[in-house]
């Protein structure tokens, strides 16, 4: 099971937001994309997702083109999140997450809603579940567009800066999360800007510069000092032991 770019650019009027980007991901695995602000991180997911068409190259979903299969069913098999935590429409935390199931069309049966419950434990919202969504704080709405997400059950979930207005034991609870559905031979697809959770939690890195991949490999591999200085422009390097690292930085 594969979802995967070939020589894919996307255009953002003249110049590329990617260019020429490939890769194949793998279900079983968590995948964090990283790369500076303006890489094309966002780009590639939403061209993953097809919610963005390429102008160039193809995306491919265990080798039927994206764009050939129907929106229901692509939305039943890829989860997307995306960067922007807006809410169009104020409701109830349970409903929206229920939102989740709607590609299903389940959320009022057994199932879709055994789905909601789990996904509104996981993202531990249920004594949040009967508050208007206008009425959470900002960490506190990212984990309910997290749990809509993962209430589809799909078997690709792409989440753009899922973990970035989370506080702490939060973020290490959502990572379990994530992990588990990869464990459970789901693909977990995230942007990340913070460099230690991917350098920890990550089965592999894409770094993109300039909307072109730079490394692509396991974290210590994709993650090097000289990439952080060739990408980033910062000299750092890595301390502690694998699965703990931390980051020095130079000012
Ligand atoms: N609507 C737009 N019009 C013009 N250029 C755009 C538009 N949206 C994005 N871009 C450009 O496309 C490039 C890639 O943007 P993208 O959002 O994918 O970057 P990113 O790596 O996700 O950045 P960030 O870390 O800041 O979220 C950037 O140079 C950006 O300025």
């Amino acid at each position: 099971m594969e979802l995967s770019a070939r020589v894919v650019t996307v255009m953002r009027g003249q110049y590329p937001a990617l260019s020429r980007v490939s890769l194949a991901l793998q279900e079983g695995q968590l995948v964090a994309i990283c790369g500076p602000n303006g890489a094309g991180k966002s780009t590639l997911l939403a061209a993953l997702a097809g919610i963005e068409f390429p102008e160039l190259g193809a995306i491919s979903l265990d080798g039927t083109l994206l764009a050939a299969i129907p929106p229901r069913e692509r939305a039943k098999r890829i989860g997307f999140l995306p960067q922007t935590g807006e809410i169009a429409w104020d409701m109830s935390v349970a409903r929206l997450v229920a939102l989740g199931r709607l590609p299903q069309g389940d959320g009022e049966r057994a199932d879709g809603k055994a789905a909601i419950e789990r996904a509104l434990l996981a993202c531990d919202l249920a004594t949040l579940a009967g508050r208007p969504v206008s009425s959470l704080s900002g960490g506190e709405r990212a984990r309910v567009l997290l749990a809509r997400a993962l209430a589809g059950e799909p078997r690709w979930l792409l989440a753009d800066e899922p973990l970035a207005a989370l506080d702490l034991a939060h973020q290490l609870r959502m990572l379990r999360v994530l992990h588990a559905a990869a464990a459970e031979g789901r693909g977990v697809v995230l942007v990340l800007h913070d460099l230690a959770l991917a350098m920890n939690h990550a089965d592999r890195v894409i770094v993109l510069d300039n909307g072109e991949l730079v490394t692509d490999g396991p974290p210590d591999r994709a993650l090097t000092a000289k990439v952080l200085a060739q990408v980033w422009g910062v000299e750092a390097h890595w301390i502690g032991e694998p699965g703990q690292r931390a980051l020095t930085m130079r000012p």
